[in-house]
């Protein structure tokens, strides 16, 4: 990714028409009801309380897909921690006064789905649980998205990702021979087994409530999102391919066909050649002589058989092996930092990552429907409150009321700052 204005990249915006004057990328966001007429959870409603990383990222994938998200802040904050709020509108509240709640209660049995990061048993405490609101409206798909769940003795327990992958197993898989375990960045349980797989769980709610008519209650948590995620670790011991203690099988950095390796400039490629005619390949591609070498299966010898591909691999730059295998079936590729995935050409051809209006690059939503994709918007991300007058007043809250919530404080309502 081009950090100078000067030599910036153009990134094809899907559905966006983005034109570039000079260094300026003026990307024409296609407004918020073209957006929703294409896509395909155009015209659901969302109602996403503030959370810390799951439940946004939830809510950003169901705003990328056309739904219309009106995530809930909290009022007297500065600003939102919410970086995945893209096409989102924000509405300030004070959920500690009953005339918040009261509020909120509206909005949420006005919309499709509501979705909330609380630990179990906040939202009974407002008043605001799945028998008060699915009571005002059945067809209500109440999503709750939390560590635990909503039973067990740690439902009401704190926690954060690396907690969650604890308790799902996973961890005590993850990290190098002779070494602790080592949680993946926030990825498994936040991400993968929190948000996506909450994501996934609305948009089968509301596939069968087109069949019912019902909306129904979601218990998404993350230490079986994250379980569920690794399923194939469970189901493929049979095949012994996770005898060894950590570390030192084929998939868990044991096997050094199945690696990454430093290069002479200090950058790395990542080895994933698995089957024997790819092998084949990286020995060919490496220069080695396979009759000199170990067998590839011969456990014994992967520390020696990894010490020799170190060496190797240490002989040239990333560009140069990068030159040698691709095209290739060697499954061998470059380890790209954050900025560079976009511009590698592959992602490029394919408009894998995009730019917004801020020129901030971020990946595409995914997958990509052939006739309906996503359609992300890529103008700035809301500011706390920003939405809170027209969303109430779409919602049927009349100004004299609004006026009256505004100076009580139960709402707050923000202007964006004018970008310099
Ligand atoms: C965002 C960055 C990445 C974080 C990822 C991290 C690794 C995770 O794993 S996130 C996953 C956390 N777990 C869950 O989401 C599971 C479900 N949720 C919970 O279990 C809990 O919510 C909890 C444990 C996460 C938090 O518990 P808490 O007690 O705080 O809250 P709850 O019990 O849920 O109750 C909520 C209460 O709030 C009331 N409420 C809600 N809405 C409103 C409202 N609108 N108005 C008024 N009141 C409201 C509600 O009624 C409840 O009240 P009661 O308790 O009375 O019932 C972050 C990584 C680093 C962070 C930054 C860093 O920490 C430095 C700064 C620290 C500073 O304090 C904040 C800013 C930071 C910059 C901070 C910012 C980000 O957090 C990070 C960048």
């Amino acid at each position: 990714m081009t950090s100078s204005p000067s030599d910036k990249q153009s990134y094809p915006c899907p559905g966006l028409e983005s034109v570039f004057f000079g260094s300026v990328c003026v990307c024409v966001c296609v407004c918020v009801r073209e957006r929703e007429r294409e896509m395909a959870l155009s015209g659901v409603r969302v109602i996403e309380l503030a959370g810390l990383a799951p439940a946004p990222f939830c809510g950003m994938i169901l705003s990328d897909f056309g739904a219309r998200v009106i995530r809930v802040d909290r009022t007297k904050v500065t600003m939102a921690m919410d970086s995945l709020a893209r096409g989102k509108q924000s509405v300030a509240l004070n959920l500690k006064s009953p005339q918040g709640v009261a509020v909120l209660k509206k909005l949420c049995i006005q919309s499709d789905i509501v979705l909330e990061p609380y630990r179990k048993g906040v939202m009974e405490k407002l008043g605001l649980g799945p028998e008060e609101l699915l009571k005002e409206n059945p067809r209500l798909i109440y999503a709750r998205l939390t560590g635990y769940g909503q039973s067990g003795s740690y439902a009401k327990t704190a926690g954060h990702d690396i907690n969650y992958l604890a308790m799902s197993g996973l961890l005590s898989m993850l990290g190098r021979s002779s070494e602790k375990p080592y949680a993946p960045l926030n990825l498994v349980a936040d991400f993968a087994g929190g948000g996506l797989m909450c994501a996934l769980g609305i948009v089968l709610a509301l596939l069968e409530r087109s069949k019912s008519g019902q909306g129904q209650i979601i218990d998404a948590s993350m230490v079986e999102g994250a379980a569920y995620v690794g399923s194939f670790m469970w189901k493929s011991r049979s095949l012994g391919l996770w005898n060894r203690p950590r570390g030192e099988n084929m998939l868990d950095s044991g096997a050094p066909f199945y690696d990454t390796y430093q290069t002479s400039d200090g950058k790395h490629m990542a080895v994933g050649a698995i089957e024997p005619q790819f092998y084949d390949q990286l020995i060919q591609g490496l220069g080695l002589d396979a009759a000199s070498l170990p067998p590839q299966m011969s456990f014994s010898d992967w520390p020696e058989l990894r010490q020799t591909f170190a060496r190797v691999f240490a002989e040239k730059t990333q560009a140069e092996w990068s030159r040698i295998f691709d095209g290739t079936d060697a499954c061998v590729t470059p380890v790209l930092p954050l900025d560079e995935a976009g511009s590698h050409p592959h992602n490029r051809e394919r408009g894998s990552f995009l730019m917004d209006a801020q020129d901030e690059v971020s990946p595409r939503p995914a997958p990509v429907l052939s006739r309906t994709p996503a359609r992300p918007c890529l103008s700035r991300d809301p500011v706390v409150g920003e939405h809170t007058r027209s969303v109430l007043e779409e919602y049927g809250f009349d100004p004299a009321h609004i006026e009256q919530l505004l100076s009580a404080g139960v709402v707050e309502c923000n202007k964006a700052k004018a970008r310099l």
